[in-house]
């Protein structure tokens, strides 16, 4: 079997960063060059300063510290790190499609095209080439007829490899990953490359939770992973809704459904939806393949779990200003929080974004607090709607970085990210400073109900 001594990685974000860092650090002989066009991020990868790392993940920067500059190196040159690795990784993004054919639905994968043809201009000898980026299935076969058709005549084995980290958890979930997925060829250069990589995981992870499959299952398997995840939560959020009307508590019934080790108990947290880059864009992903197919039952399925989504993130907004007596205009609302969940500075599809943008249509007065992102992301994410101008959004919503003074003379706070600080806050204090009747919506059940109750707030918990 191929032994691997040199890997490299074509893309440096929030997968590929933190994946090849435990690669490299799990396994101090193979060398794993991580490379970007995008010059501003590698720079961050290669900063003195491990605080400043692009990406928050708690672990990320303890390891990063350990391998960086031993066996781990962030790099701008592409080509290089091509042309000298036997394992070259693919973890560049592949977004929704935002015009053509599948604009809206489809994934984009002219990132991956890019790649595809940049390995096939530089390798001068036999390459594994490792779908990371999640992809639509059959990709592989994209990607094999570029690299067989432009390249300089050596073999390309192809292996699907998706990722399954979750953001917040990242380190962990790679240190202690449930599964590895290895889709490759049922051929003998199929079969060498799978178990080269499977080796590479085999430094830390043991053999059993190794899955080898062929290459279409491993490209599938991405999607409906995610889909099952999601469509949890949108169940469980349809069921929030009911739970309100009926006086059941939805803590209860995730609780009573999930002890049944059929159910189990993971995915079933009432929220104010699901966001992140992932979920959405890869059911939309799904649902586009499956139509394009013609299996219009099957796309039809897996379309509600996103117009469930959607339904409760404008539920949550629409409690809101019919509690605030029908209007929110001129109004002070407190959001705390931003980003998609906690223990991340992400915010890529953040329910949060729907649900300012839907208070500030009713001419609400914002004043946002997250502890991980910056202000310019919050109103990039908020631009980039396109719903009013960008100076429009300055004057409406503010970003501080108090939350505590944020709330003084406020009619109302959101909680729209589980941050742990939250639950610490002195909400006595917040409450005496706040105008009565003092409101909390708690998009995220992590408030105590009794005390909120106690101290006087007029405290609403999503499901109940
Ligand atoms: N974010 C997650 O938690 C997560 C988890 C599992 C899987 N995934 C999947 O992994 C893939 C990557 O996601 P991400 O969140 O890391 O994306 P990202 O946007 O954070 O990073 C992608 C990087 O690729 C770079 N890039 C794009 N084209 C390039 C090219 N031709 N050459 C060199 N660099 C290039 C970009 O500059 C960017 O820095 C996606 O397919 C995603 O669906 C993401
Ligand atoms: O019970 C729950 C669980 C999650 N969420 C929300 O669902 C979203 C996604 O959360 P999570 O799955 O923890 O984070 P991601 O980083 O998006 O990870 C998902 O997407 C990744 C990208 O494909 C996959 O690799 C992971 O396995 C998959 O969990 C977030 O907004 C959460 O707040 C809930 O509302 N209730």
């Amino acid at each position: 079997m191929k032994t691997i001594t040199k890997i490299c990685c074509i893309g440096a974000g929030y997968v590929g960063g933190p994946t090849m860092s435990v690669i490299a650090n799990k396994c101090p002989e193979i060398q794993v060059t991580v490379v970007d066009i995008n010059k501003d991020r590698i720079d961050q990868w290669n900063t003195e300063n491990l605080d400043t790392l692009p990406i928050y993940e708690p672990g990320l920067k303890e390891i990063v510290a350990e391998s960086r500059g031993k066996n781990l190196f962030f790099s701008t040159d592409v080509d290089t790190a091509i042309d000298e690795a036997q394992m070259i990784f693919i973890s560049v993004n592949t977004p929704t499609k935002t015009y053509g054919k599948g604009k809206g639905q489809a994934a984009d994968l002219k990132y991956i095209e890019l790649c595809a043809r940049n390995i096939a201009k530089v390798a001068k000898d036999d390459k594994i080439v490792v779908e990371k980026s999640t992809l639509p299935v059959r990709t592989a076969q994209a990607i094999q007829n570029i690299l067989e058709n432009t390249g300089n005549d050596v073999h390309f084995e192809i292996l699907s490899n998706p990722e399954f980290l979750a953001e917040g958890t990242a380190i962990e979930d790679l240190l202690h990953a449930d599964r590895v997925l290895i889709g490759g060829n049922d051929t003998p250069s199929g079969q060498e490359a799978k178990d080269a990589l499977s080796a590479v995981y085999e430094h830390w992870l043991p053999k059993e939770r190794i899955l080898q499959t062929n290459v279409w299952s491993s490209e599938l398997s991405k999607l409906v992973a995610n889909a099952f995840l999601a469509q949890r939560v949108s169940s469980i959020n349809t069921i929030s809704a009911l739970c309100e009307k009926t006086d059941a508590n939805v803590q209860e019934i995730s609780r009573a459904i999930g002890f049944d080790s059929r159910i189990g108990p993971k995915f079933l947290n009432a929220s104010v939806g699901f966001g992140g880059s992932c979920f959405q864009k890869d059911i939309l992903n799904l649902v586009y393949i499956a139509r394009s197919y013609g299996l219009n039952e099957v796309a039809d399925y897996w379309e509600q779990v996103i117009i469930a989504n959607d339904y409760q993130k404008r539920r949550f907004a629409g409690k809101i200003i019919s509690t605030l007596y029908n209007t929110v205009s001129g109004k002070k609302i407190v959001l705390y929080g931003w980003a998609f969940k906690k223990d991340t500075n992400d915010t890529r599809e953040s329910p949060a974004i729907a649900i300012a943008d839907a208070l500030l249509e009713e001419h609400a007065e914002l004043l946002v607090y997250d502890p991980k992102v910056k202000e310019d992301r919050i109103y990039a994410d908020l631009d980039y709607l396109g719903t009013r101008s960008p100076e429009e959004n300055r004057r409406l919503l503010k970003v501080t970085s108090d939350p505590i003074v944020a709330t003084k003379e406020a009619h109302a706070i959101a909680l729209l990210t589980e941050w742990d600080e939250f639950t610490a806050y002195d909400w006595q204090k917040i409450y005496d400073q706040m105008l009565k009747p003092a409101f909390v919506f708690d998009g995220r059940r992590i408030l105590d109900t009794a005390l909120m109750n106690e101290i006087g707030f007029n405290y609403y918990k999503i499901g109940e």
